[in-house]
């Protein structure tokens, strides 16, 4: 695991915007596509907003990525707290991704049907591959929660499928959720986390007991592909 500590949220967005456009840079030199999973939720919205504008606008090959996401939350697009409304709004309205190119969760059918579509999807376009995704991009929430693998839920220790749908009662709502396996079999995975809110949580994920019940985030073990976490000095502070 490789851990890159940033001053605050604004210099991570930036370092990561970076990194992130090297690394597709390097990937698409010895392959046709490059497969990127969006995160939801508050933390990647600059990293998008930065990558939608010069430089990573005209450096990133847009037209050779897919795009999918790793959680969704089971309200309509038009909903601000859909994950794939952000990604439009921050970055996918702003560069030249064509729709094909774009595997959104859908949240305009029943949820359990929406998972089982969106595995048949994931099943077809990685067929033959030992791996999966070439990114993966995860946040962290306060509870250590990731994708939509909450603490306490049952989702959490899912080892077969690769997408499923859960009622969240505490959110009153369906979630729509990539599971550790498809995960864990991806070439990188990197998580974002900042503020001093989440800095208690990140030292027991990273540095604590292994107890995937009450911190879903240590589920995320990739088998032979990298981990990185980049996260500002706040969220960093209660580490060793
Ligand atoms: O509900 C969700 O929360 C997590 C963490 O979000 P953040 O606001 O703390 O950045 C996010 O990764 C996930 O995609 C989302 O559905």
């Amino acid at each position: 695991m490789e851990l890159h500590i940033a001053k605050d949220p604004a210099q991570l967005s930036e370092n990561l915007a970076a990194w992130i456009s090297n690394y597709i840079l390097e990937v698409l030199q010895d392959q046709p596509r490059f497969s990127f999973v969006l995160s939801g939720g508050s933390t990647p919205k600059a990293l998008y907003l930065l990558l939608a504008k010069a430089p990573y606008n005209t450096i990133i090959p847009w037209e050779r990525i897919d795009f999918f996401w790793g959680d969704e939350r089971a309200v309509p697009f038009e909903d601000s707290r859909n994950n794939a409304l952000m990604a439009y709004n921050t970055l996918l309205d702003h560069v030249p991704v064509k729709p094909e190119q774009i595997f959104v969760m859908k949240t305009d059918i029943d949820p359990v049907e929406s998972a089982a579509q969106y595995e048949k999807q994931l099943e077809h376009y990685f067929r033959g591959q030992s791996r999966t995704f070439d990114l993966v991009l995860l946040g962290m929430g306060d509870d250590g929660h990731t994708l939509s693998l909450f603490p306490g839920t049952e989702v959490v220790h899912e080892q077969n499928k690769w997408v499923t749908a859960f009622w969240l009662p505490a959110q009153d709502m369906y979630r729509i959720t990539l599971t550790a396996p498809v995960v864990n079999k991806a070439a990188c995975i990197v998580f974002m986390a900042t503020g001093d809110a989440k800095a208690l949580t990140l030292k027991n994920v990273i540095e604590g007991e292994f107890n995937p019940d009450v911190y879903p985030s240590q589920q995320i073990r990739p088998k032979g592909g990298e981990l990185h976490w980049f996260v500002d000095e706040a969220a960093a502070s209660a580490m060793d």
